[in-house]
């Protein structure tokens, strides 16, 4: 089963009778909701992170239920949207971007499911390299097939002074919910990779006074661009069994 996570302004991506809709109860709690149904013959598991009506905030999200809960049901690989910030000029917003790594700037959240036991998972490659592929290469829709996506705490947006640190560490966009999801899933062996979508400048970069309008303004102007590219991929996605995501725990506990 592939599983697709939905961000801002993604809360939806099938209707009507042939779609199941459930929680899933986890030993974290309970889920974002979950809609299932098949396209291209293939079982898709649809989460929209922050629920329907965007009721969680991004540091109030059941990372872990979340994740666990996908698991359980059965998915394998996943598909994640994330709504970022710029900060390089030449990453304009309304672009797709296909994050190959990322920096945590998160400070409350747990990060793992292994407290009581010792487990230290390999992020040499923290986005599954082929799922990567598929969507640079989905043969319709033109997206950067590189960057490193910064993930802050929020929720507030970032400062100046916090923009200018993240660049010069190599950070490309900014958002607040890409970590811990893409080292949760790989901890349970699971494919995951990211369609970054650039809804604005980050703060300073852009000179104006940054607005969650704007960010759903944009969202909902490449909505059917992001759709494209999410059908386009779940059709051409196969499942390796071998894939190395699928073999993270080999090597990783003590
Ligand atoms: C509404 S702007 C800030 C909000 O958008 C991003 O969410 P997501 O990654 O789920 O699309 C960002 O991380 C913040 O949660
Ligand atoms: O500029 C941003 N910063 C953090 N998260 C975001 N999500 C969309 N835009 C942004």
């Amino acid at each position: 089963m592939i599983g697709i996570i939905g961000g801002t302004g993604l809360y939806t991506l099938a209707k009507g009778e042939n779609v199941e809709k459930k929680t899933v109860e986890t030993p974290y709690g309970i889920s974002s909701p979950i809609s299932i149904f098949k396209l291209y013959d293939k079982k898709i598991a649809f989460m929209p992170r922050h629920a329907e009506d965007h009721n969680y905030p991004p540091h109030k999200i059941n990372y872990r239920a979340n994740i666990y809960a996908l698991k359980k049901i059965g998915v394998k690989q996943i598909i994640a949207v994330n709504t970022v910030g710029s900060m390089q000029e030449n990453v304009k917003p309304g672009e797709l971007l296909i994050p190959n790594d990322f920096i945590d700037f998160t400070k409350n959240r747990p990060t793992t499911f292994y407290d009581d036991k010792t487990v230290h998972i390999d992020m040499t490659d923290p986005y599954c390299p082929n799922i990567r592929e598929v969507l640079i290469n989905n043969g319709e829709v033109d997206v950067i097939d590189k960057g490193i996506y910064v993930c802050t705490e929020g929720p507030r947006f970032e400062t100046p002074a916090e923009i200018r640190m993240f660049k010069k560490l190599g950070g490309t966009v900014v958002g607040m919910t890409g970590v811990p999801e893409v080292i949760l899933a790989r901890e349970l062996e699971m494919c995951y990779a990211s369609i970054c979508v650039v809804s604005n400048y980050a703060a300073s970069i852009s000179k104006k006074k940054l607005t969650i309008d704007e960010v759903f303004e944009v969202l909902e102007n490449k909505k059917q661009k992001l759709i494209k590219i999410i059908k386009k991929t779940i059709k051409k996605l196969k499942y390796d069994p071998n894939c190395k995501c699928q073999k993270a725990l080999e090597g990783a506990k003590i």
